[in-house]
């Protein structure tokens, strides 16, 4: 099954919501961690046992394992196969981007098969161009795997290069979702976007055809009623609201990470309907 329709059936089983895995070394200290490679190897057991039995979209946040080199990718590898095993789709946040023979090798790390990290989605940026992304689309699309394209994020640097304005007249951001959209036409789904939840983005997101990954809840002060208001007019069934931080905080217990995964969904789920 292509990765829109297996999307569109996870996301109908557990509701709207991507729970990051982000083990901040202060998260494990307030699980009575060590920062170290074994206290990331607790938390992420923790996080496989108590999110991804729950959650639609898992993201671990590839830069607290990369942090640990060789031996935190090997606890990234385990995760990806945990979380995959337990149901959940598995959206690796690399954001990977570069020229394209080069994006094809990242491509082979994260959506191929044979590799130890491949999982269902990753997320690129756009920002040496889209077409670099040609490798990754290609790939993306004949493995049935999916891609999520950074367009406006949640941080408040993004606006000066996302927001100025391309040659034909629309913004850097909208020309990136109107790119995916294009390949989306053909390939429903195959590419998402990430949009955050933080602010007004502006864009025009009705013919997108694809997911629509907004972080920003939580720990970064977004809400559920933000994001009734913020994407009114979009395609709501493709809406991803994401949080990390906010879910973790309930953690270590597995049960009470449960909990965490729970209401934030219903909350969403809620102000959506
Ligand atoms: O625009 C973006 C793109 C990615 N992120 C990532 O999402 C999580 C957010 O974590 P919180 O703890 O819920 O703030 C984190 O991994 C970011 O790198 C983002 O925040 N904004």
């Amino acid at each position: 099954m292509s990765f829109g329709p297996r999307y569109a059936d996870a996301v109908a089983a557990r509701g709207r919501l991507c729970a990051g895995i982000d083990p901040h070394a202060a998260l494990l200290t307030e699980w009575g961690l060590p920062v170290s490679v074994d206290g990331l190897r607790s938390f992420a057991q923790a996080c496989v046992e108590g999110i991804a039995p729950v959650a639609a979209v898992v993201k671990p946040q590839v830069a607290f394992f990369e942090q640990f080199g060789s031996a935190g990718f090997a606890v990234l590898e385990e995760t990806i196969a945990g979380c995959r095993e337990a149901g959940a789709i598995v959206l690796s946040d690399a954001k990977r981007g570069d020229i394209g023979s080069t994006m094809a090798a990242y491509t082979t790390a994260w959506l191929d098969d044979a590799s130890p990290l491949c999982s269902d989605a990753v997320t690129v940026s756009p920002y040496l161009g889209f077409g670099s992304l040609a490798p990754a689309v290609t790939a993306a699309r004949d493995a049935d795997r999916g891609l999520f394209v950074l367009a406006r994020t949640s941080n408040p640097e993004g606006g000066g290069l996302q927001q100025s304005t391309v040659e034909t007249g629309g913004t850097v951001a909208q020309s990136i979702v109107d790119a995916a959209a294009e390949v989306n036409a053909a390939s429903p789904g195959t590419i998402g976007v990430v949009v955050g939840a933080t602010r007004e983005h502006g864009l025009d997101l009705a013919s997108l055809g694809g997911a629509i990954l907004s972080p920003g809840l939580g720990a970064q002060g977004a809400t559920a009623a933000d994001l009734a208001r913020i994407f009114e007019g979009a395609d709501l069934s493709w809406l991803l609201p994401a949080a990390s931080r906010s879910i973790l905080r309930s953690g270590p217990d597995s049960a009470a990470l449960r909990a965490a995964v729970e209401a934030t969904r219903d909350e969403i789920e809620n102000a959506l309907s």
